[in-house]
């Protein structure tokens, strides 16, 4: 194949005056092929879509400087009831919190189409905040450009749809008509003083080295010509890319970063992952991405996008604490308060095994977990979660837990601090013993849930006139 050549015949030389890497860019010219490259044999359709292998090794290649980008008022709106204007704020103000003070949450993106689009955009800028940087998602026409600058806005991102199955069979283009009609789009763009940040719009199907990094050299020559920086965003649309060592481009994410980065030219910090979670590999596909030599990756809060989802925001809050060895100044916290906001104003259920947000993402439950929970959290806790998420680890109720276990439930299901704190020998705690048992000695072998031990707590506060944390 021809893109696995590309590895070995390395176009990169070193240029022996400055030490400094330089580009072969004859080495890549568009392969402006007649019929499309649908890569049928990863995607027969048919069948399910295949990962082969190749065995070419990429080398890790983190930047010293990572970060996230934000979706959640583009792509996590484009698959939602949209936000009102306040949400929008109050959203944005909680991204700029949990982003802290070192810019970690670096840009957050907003449609321009309607007034009332605009209207947050405005709001959202008069906060003054440096970070997360309010840029904007347009169509991409010299008007909208106009509109974008008049705003006061920097950069904006324009849909450059990369693989065959977009450009022949959505646009109805060669790639040579394709390319032209992009780059004469950017170049309008650079016209108005605008940094373009471009959505290579399903990498992981597209042809690398015959239309991407070719693409991608054209960009980079752009950039020259205008110094105004040029984002190249890598779109996994449909959540083909795999991180799988030796797999084949276009599905391999490692081998897409590298040709962009070391085959096009593309510096690290105008790179950008955006994943989506149609194989369970929205995650993992980003931290490689970022591994690889991507600086950014954007992402959407709970996942919330097209289908299946983007990458979780808050997710890669931890990825990126897991990988550097500290927080870099995020507040954690804000998670936990966004959680609230979404499930209380927006209306919006996260499903309760979702980590690190959902109800039951520290819930332990088995009577053998929970006897370990109360002798020492972390056996069964992943790290201190009272602490980054104001979470504490939740035991739930069951056959086992004993009138401690009922009261550890009590005091942190209503979070009863101090001498509002329920114990073990108070009245109500002996109540629900009794409930439980007389559920158990019914033949019950199923752990009790939060809702049912809700109503029974309510029943018997009504019935004894009790009330909890007094
Ligand atoms: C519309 C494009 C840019 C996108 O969000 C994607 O490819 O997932």
């Amino acid at each position: 194949m021809r893109d696995s050549d590309a590895f070995q015949n390395r176009p990169v030389s070193m240029n022996p005056k400055n030490n400094l890497l330089e580009i072969e860019e004859h080495m890549y010219i568009l392969d402006d092929v007649e019929k499309p490259n649908v890569f049928r044999n990863m995607f027969p359709y048919s069948e399910i879509p295949k990962i082969p292998f190749n065995d070419r090794i990429v080398p890790h290649n983190m930047p010293k400087d990572i970060w996230i980008t934000d979706t959640t008022f583009r792509d996590g709106q484009q698959s939602r009831a949209p936000y009102t204007t306040e949400q929008i704020v109050k959203i944005y103000d909680y991204l700029h919190e949990l982003g802290g003070p070192n810019g970690m949450i670096r840009a957050s993106e907003f449609f321009l189409y309607s007034k009332k689009d605009r209207d947050a955009v405005y709001k959202c800028m008069e906060r003054g905040y440096k970070f997360p940087e309010v840029t904007s998602w347009i169509r991409a026409s010299k008007e909208d450009f106009k509109l974008v600058k008049e705003i006061g806005m920097k950069e904006t991102g324009i849909l450059v749809s990369c693989s065959d199955y977009h450009i022949f069979l959505k646009l109805k283009m060669t790639r040579r008509q394709a390319m032209d009609h992009y780059l004469s789009v950017i170049r309008d763009c650079l016209e108005e003083g605008i940094s373009p940040r471009c959505h290579l719009e399903d990498i992981t199907r597209a042809d690398i080295y015959g239309y991407v990094v070719p693409f991608c050299l054209e960009l980079m020559k752009l950039m020259k010509e205008y110094q105004i920086p040029i984002k190249v965003r890598a779109c996994d649309t449909m959540g083909y890319g795999v991180n799988y060592p030796g797999a084949v481009i276009p599905r391999s994410v490692q081998g897409i970063i590298y040709a962009i980065h070391t085959h096009a030219g593309v510096p690290h910090e105008l790179i950008e992952w955006h994943g989506h979670n149609d194989f369970y590999k929205a995650v993992s596909n980003s931290t490689t991405a970022w591994l690889y030599g991507c600086s950014g990756v954007n992402t959407s809060l709970f996942g919330i996008g097209e289908r299946t989802g983007n990458t979780p925001l808050e997710a890669m809050v931890f990825e990126y604490a897991q990988l550097k060895g500290d927080l870099n100044g995020m507040n954690t916290r804000v998670i936990t308060e966004l959680a609230e906001y979404y499930e209380k104003e927006i209306g919006y259920q996260i499903p309760p095994r979702t980590p690190f947000v959902g109800k039951n993402f520290n819930v332990t439950r088995a009577g053998i977990h929970a006897d370990g929970l109360l002798k020492n959290e972390e056996i069964y806790n992943i790290f201190d979660t009272e602490k980054f998420l104001n979470r504490p680890v939740l035991c739930a109720i069951s056959n086992t837990s004993g009138l401690a276990g009922i009261a550890h439930w009590l005091n942190t299901y209503y979070k009863l601090k101090g001498d509002k704190q329920v114990q073990k020998n108070s009245e109500l705690v002996a109540e629900i013993k009794k409930w439980v048992d007389e559920e158990y000695a019914g033949g019950r072998v199923t752990v009790l849930t939060d809702d049912e031990i809700v109503a029974c707590v309510n029943r018997i506060c009504l019935e004894k006139n009790l009330k909890i944390g007094e």
